[in-house]
């Protein structure tokens, strides 16, 4: 990858613990920290109101802008929303220059991490659900879409023992990308 600093994009289920992770990694890496779901709240309004509004089909809209704008910029943190890495066309536009990173966590950490039960209130892919079952049904759908990428688990770990784990993949994948034929 030569001298380019390839961002660092963090994808996995909500409450794997992305924003707060990615946080930490910026400073590690000294990479500047952006929150695809910041972003979308800063130009259109609270997620909640969003999918109220418009429906979460303008939503994943917004999600593919917001994507591919931050795909043409190098030396980033990206911490995306939860799904937006299973849109393949997302996940291509930043896995053509960058190096994308998959959080997991299991389901019992993943509920307590949400909230717990009351997901179902502050949570638009939880609205009105039982938590439990919808994270279960939530992950069987996306998690073939998840496993495309690196993958570092987060359960009993501070966010900065998995930046640290981050940080030395990120090393290893990039170096493995200089040594190889262009
Ligand atoms: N490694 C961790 N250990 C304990 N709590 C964590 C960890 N990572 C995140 N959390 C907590 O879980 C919640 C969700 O984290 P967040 O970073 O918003 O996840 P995501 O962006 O993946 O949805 C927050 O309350 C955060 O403080
Ligand atoms: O997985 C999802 O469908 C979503 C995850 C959220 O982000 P986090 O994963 O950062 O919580 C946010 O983008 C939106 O509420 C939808
Ligand atoms: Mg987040």
């Amino acid at each position: 990858m030569g001298d380019r600093r390839p961002s660092v994009v963090l994808t996995g289920f909500m409450g794997t613990g992305k924003t707060t992770v990615g946080r930490v990694l910026a400073e590690r890496l000294g990479y500047e920290f952006v929150d695809t779901d910041a972003i979308i709240v800063d130009r259109h309004g609270p997620i909640t109101e969003i999918f109220a509004e418009h429906g979460e089909n303008h939503f994943r809209t917004l999600e593919r802008e917001v994507a591919a704008e931050l795909a043409e910029r190098d030396g980033l943190v990206v911490s995306t929303g939860g799904r937006m890495l299973v849109d393949p066309v997302n996940a291509d536009v930043f896995e053509r220059h960058h190096v994308v990173v998959a959080l997991t966590a299991t389901p019992d950490t993943i509920f307590l991490r949400v909230g717990g039960d009351r997901a179902a209130e502050s949570r638009p892919m939880f609205a009105g659900t039982d938590v439990r079952s919808r994270i279960a049904e939530l992950l069987a759908e996306r998690s073939a879409a998840y496993a495309r990428f690196h993958q570092v688990a987060t359960d009993d770990r501070w966010p900065n023992q998995i930046a640290d784990e981050i940080v030395a993949l990120v090393d290893h994948v990039t170096a493995d990308d200089t040594r190889r034929p262009t």
